[in-house]
């Protein structure tokens, strides 16, 4: 495997029983095992032992809410996130944000549960300040590209140049991943060319008549 990493994001875009999960996760599966790319899903809560389960790949959850066992009614509860066969989460992400102080705190809560952490962000500073809690991670997503299939790689490459600087300043061990309008080949590779480690995305290849054909057409200029 190389060092690149594309994590899927399915948000809710497949209704269903979970078997379209399943079916997308096994694309990815076949299309990392085929080029080998290191590619993730991340499935809706409710999703995550399904494909988990039927699958091998690496699974993430969608958030994850920094509380532990106890009094806590319809929460999203790391250890269970982790039985459930997860192996890392997104913290964060536009369509689901938090505040620093929970950034924080869910990073510090999937860490104590061995869960890898990616924390979206929006711009440079708050790729910067996302770095400086140190999660694996940080995705650098600005929100008016997200599901706009025009690339980030493209529309705004200072975004993703200016994080990696950003980031590898205040934290070098933090890799930093780029998302939003990415579905192409050329979008994977003009992403790692700006200094990202890889990509998180989702419209472009969940929605396609072809998703694992679509997934071909990503990795296949790596
Ligand atoms: O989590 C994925 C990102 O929000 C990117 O979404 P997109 O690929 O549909 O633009």
């Amino acid at each position: 495997m190389s060092s690149t990493l594309i994590v899927l994001n399915l948000k809710t875009y497949l209704e269903g029983t979970g078997e379209g999960a399943v079916k997308v996760a096994q694309a990815c599966k076949e299309v990392a095992d085929d080029s080998g790319i290191e590619i993730g899903v991340a499935p809706q809560f409710c999703d995550i032992y399904r494909v988990a389960s039927q699958v091998d790949l690496p699974v993430y959850s969608q958030s994850l809410d920094p509380v532990g066992a106890g009094s806590f009614t319809g929460h999203a509860f790391v250890q269970s996130i982790k039985d459930a066969g997860a192996v890392g989460t997104l913290i964060n992400h536009s369509e689901c944000r938090l505040t620093l102080a929970n950034i924080d705190a869910s990073i510090t809560t999937a860490k104590n549960a061995a869960l890898k952490t990616i924390v979206c962000t929006n711009n440079v500073a708050t790729s910067a300040a996302a770095a400086a809690l140190g999660p694996d991670y940080v995705a650098v997503e600005p929100p008016e590209l997200i599901g706009s299939g025009i690339p980030v790689s493209k529309a705004d490459p200072g975004v993703v140049t200016g994080s990696v600087d950003a980031v590898k300043r205040i934290n070098p061990a933090v890799q930093v991943l780029c998302g939003a309008g990415i579905s192409k080949g050329e979008d994977l590779a003009a992403a790692l060319e700006l200094g990202s480690v890889g990509v998180l995305l989702a419209s472009g290849i969940v929605k396609a008549a072809n998703p694992k054909a679509a997934l071909e057409d990503l990795v296949s200029k790596v």
